[in-house]
């Protein structure tokens, strides 16, 4: 099978906030079609390293920060609808704000049946819970439409069953994601390869079928990786980094 296109690649990057070392010589190639979550405790350089990752494909992209990044006094129709500004000239994009577009607002009414949010299109966002926030951010990326994802964290708000759909969901939308979660079991349950994270070094990139949970927990817990015993290089060509 010929090798995807390399989409993404960061070679021996590193990272400071003033003193700081937040990634240290990082080196990740990414190509088209691969679904990659990535781990790590809290403070690892997960964002640092999702957002230089976004910085190299920002057009053919959707970016879920962390949080949402959602407008609090518009509606979840206009929040979604941002998503879209890119395909809309500015006085359609002002005239929208007041009397939606038709054609919008047939595939945003769509976005919002698909995640459950049909009752709340014309409800402004700061009246919403937490889980319903996400999903309208989840629906921003949607309807921006592009073939590559970035997800922060994307559906750490929702419950269990919801965040497994939505992931699902994300994941069938886009040819490309790579997704930050703290959820192992979702990780090793929908993507193809699992990137971890530890005091901003990569410790672990390798194939999810290659991991368990159990190794997983221990990313979180020891200083060297449990996976030091498998093999370095894989017929993919990753590499599996101890730290
Ligand atoms: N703008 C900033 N200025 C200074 N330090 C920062 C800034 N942004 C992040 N950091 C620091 O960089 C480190 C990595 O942060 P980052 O948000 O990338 O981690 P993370 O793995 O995504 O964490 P979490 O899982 O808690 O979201 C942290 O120590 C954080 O305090």
């Amino acid at each position: 099978m010929p090798t995807a296109p390399v989409l993404l690649q960061l070679t021996h990057q590193s990272i400071s906030y003033g003193d700081h070392r937040v990634l240290a010589d990082i080196s990740l190639t990414i190509r088209q079609g691969e679904k990659v979550a990535l781990l790590g405790p809290s403070g690892a350089g997960k964002t640092t390293l999702m957002n230089l990752l976004y910085q190299q494909q920002p057009e053919t992209s959707a970016l879920q920060p962390q949080g949402g990044g959602l407008v609090d006094l518009l509606s979840v129709y206009q929040n979604i609808f941002m998503g879209g500004l890119d395909r809309f000239s500015t006085l359609t994009a002002l005239w929208n704000l007041i009397r939606p577009l038709s054609s919008a607002r047939s595939d945003i009414t769509a976005i919002a049946q698909t995640l459950g949010l049909q009752d709340k299109l014309w409800q402004s966002v700061d009246r919403l819970s937490g889980g319903q926030r996400q999903r309208v951010a989840i629906g921003r990326a949607l309807f921006r439409r592009q073939p590559v994802f970035f997800g922060d964290e994307p559906v750490s708000s929702v419950d269990p069953l919801q965040a497994e759909m939505l992931l699902a969901y994300l994941l069938e939308q886009h040819e490309t994601a790579v997704i930050s979660l703290h959820n192992r079991q979702l990780a090793l349950d929908h993507f193809d390869r699992i990137v971890v994270l530890r005091e901003g070094r990569l410790c672990c990139d390798c194939p999810a079928r290659e991991l368990n949970g159990e190794q997983l927990d221990e990313f979180y817990q020891q200083v060297s990786s449990p996976v030091s015993g498998l093999p370095g290089n894989t017929d993919d060509g990753w590499v599996i980094r101890t730290s």
